[in-house]
């Protein structure tokens, strides 16, 4: 099926038809209260945490994203929001490959390497790395990995939103997982002990 992208970006002025421009211009580097206000509401908002990673003609990446959901499984898809501003941004956008690896318990310390703490090429130094179907980088110990094809992009804002087709998932047999929630990681578990 060939890939169909279609780049939409919603403008600033589209996303302004309700606010006056003042509320969505931020000062040189500092957030609106609007955005500040966003973000304290959004800290609330409790997310499992993955590690997104990508390896193709670009060259191998990853990242640690919380902006991630099911779309529909007709086919099976999900969405990545990732910032254009990232180091990592231009090797997704190239490689239209990628897989998500939902962290367990244990990943705690490699989320922060893969969000940001490390420099993109010092990031795969640690952690089990195999591969699926698209060669994107599998996290041999992840609680599940989607294996994905990138089908659609869609630019708002600072952000792309990443429509990805599942192709292949890699399931690990247990019921714990990292969550990210008011600033902080937290642990989710099910598991009897
Ligand atoms: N969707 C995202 O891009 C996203 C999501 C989570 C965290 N982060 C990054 O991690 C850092 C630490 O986050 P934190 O939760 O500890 O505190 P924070 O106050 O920076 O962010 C609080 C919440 O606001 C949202 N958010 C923050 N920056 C965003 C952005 N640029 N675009 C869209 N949503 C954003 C996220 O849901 C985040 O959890 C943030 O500064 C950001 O760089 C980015
Ligand atoms: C818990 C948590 C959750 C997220 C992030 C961080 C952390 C710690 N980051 C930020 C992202 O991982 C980081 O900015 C990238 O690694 C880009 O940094 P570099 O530009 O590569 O240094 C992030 N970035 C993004 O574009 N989309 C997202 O959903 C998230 N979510």
């Amino acid at each position: 099926m060939n890939t169909v992208i279609k780049e939409s970006r919603v403008t600033q002025s589209s996303l302004m038809k309700h606010k006056s421009k003042e509320s969505f211009t931020s000062t040189a580097g500092n957030l609106t209260d609007m955005q500040q206000s966003f973000r304290d509401a959004m800290s609330k908002l409790a997310a499992a945490v993955n590690i997104i990673t990508t390896e193709g003609p670009a060259g191998r990446a990853g990242f640690t994203a919380s902006a991630v959901c099911s779309v529909t499984d007709e086919p099976p898809t999900l969405l990545v929001c990732l910032n254009r501003s990232a180091s990592v941004y231009k090797f997704f956008k190239e490689n239209m490959v990628l897989c998500v690896n939902t962290l367990g318990l244990e990943h705690k310390d490699l989320s922060g390497v893969f969000g940001g703490k490390k420099a993109l090429e010092e990031r795969f130094e640690q952690g089990n790395w195999s591969t699926l179907s698209t060669g994107s980088p599998v996290l041999e110990d992840a609680s599940i990995s989607f294996d994905c094809k990138i089908k659609l992009i869609s630019s708002v804002g600072t952000h792309d939103i990443l429509i990805c087709e599942v192709l292949d998932i890699k399931h690990k047999p247990d019921c714990e997982s990292l969550i990210y929630f008011n600033r902080d990681y937290h642990q989710l578990s099910k598991c009897k002990n």
